[in-house]
């Protein structure tokens, strides 16, 4: 298989707590892999390494072949890795087609010289993504008159636009309804014939329906790893977390 993500005894302090410690784990091409595990698990905070967010105290993070702890945000998001946060931050002032101009346009700066220049392929792009995020529709509303499912869809949607290969997602479900939620399921389905994505996440139903693989996250540790089957039926998952009910952020 090919591993398009590599992280090798990533350690993470902060002041000497180390709320990521010693992590290895390979994300494989194509894959929906889950992170999971009980709050202040170090979750966000393996995606904020991957990302260039924090720079970890030891350890490597190989994207293809480059170790992305070297390189600034900026740089990890052009050479393919995007992230999408909890709370969506889309342009509420701009339509959907405005907000995707804006992302497709990578240089932010060259946005309002190049809004009526976009080229055929980004024109094409916008309106394929459109389509494939259940917005085509909508392209003319502005967010406030979308649903918060919708507005988190147009986020993965300008997400898509830069091209990345790898997505990272922190509680892309998180206050949606079950149909909602499926939806996004079903769109994280379609976007990993792509790209492959990482999801933070704690609810275990929708962890259930699309993970290829879990990685369960336990004070900074990998606890445990594999299928869903497997990591449900691990004893100490069952007693840090899912045994609990698992845990929602405060
Ligand atoms: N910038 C920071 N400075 C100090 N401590 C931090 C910082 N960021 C995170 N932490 C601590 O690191 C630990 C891991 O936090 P993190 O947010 O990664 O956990 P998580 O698994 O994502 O939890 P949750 O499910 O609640 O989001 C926590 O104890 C948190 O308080």
């Amino acid at each position: 298989m090919d591993s398009i993500l590599q992280i090798d005894n990533l350690t993470v302090s902060f002041d000497g707590f180390k709320a990521v410690n010693k992590v290895n784990t390979g994300i494989e091409k194509g894959e929906i892999r889950f992170f999971i595990g009980p709050n202040g698990a170090g979750k966000t905070t393996l995606l904020d390494a991957i990302c260039g967010r924090v720079k970890p105290q030891s350890g490597q993070v190989m994207f293809f072949d480059v170790d992305v702890t070297r390189y600034s945000e900026h740089e990890i998001v052009n050479i393919g890795i995007g992230r999408k946060f909890q709370v969506p931050s889309v342009f509420t002032n701009m339509t959907v087609y405005e907000n995707m101009e804006l992302a497709v346009v990578k240089d932010r700066s060259l946005y309002s010289s190049m809004f009526h220049s976009l080229k055929k392929e980004q024109i094409e792009r916008i309106e394929d993504i459109l389509v494939t995020i259940g917005l085509y529709e909508k392209r003319f509303n502005t967010p406030i008159a979308l649903s918060h499912g919708e507005k988190q869809w147009l986020e993965i949607g300008m997400l898509l636009a830069q091209e990345p290969k790898l997505m990272l997602l922190d509680e892309p479900v998180a206050g949606m309804g079950r149909a909602e939620t499926d939806k996004t399921g079903e769109l994280l389905k379609k976007i990993a014939q792509d790209c492959t994505i990482i999801v933070v996440e704690h609810d275990m139903e929708f962890v259930r329906d699309y993970a290829s693989k879990v990685t369960v996250l336990h004070e900074g540790a990998i606890l445990d790893e594999g299928s869903v089957y497997d990591v449900q039926n691990n004893q100490k998952v069952i007693d840090v977390y899912l045994g609990r009910g698992g845990e929602r952020d405060a």
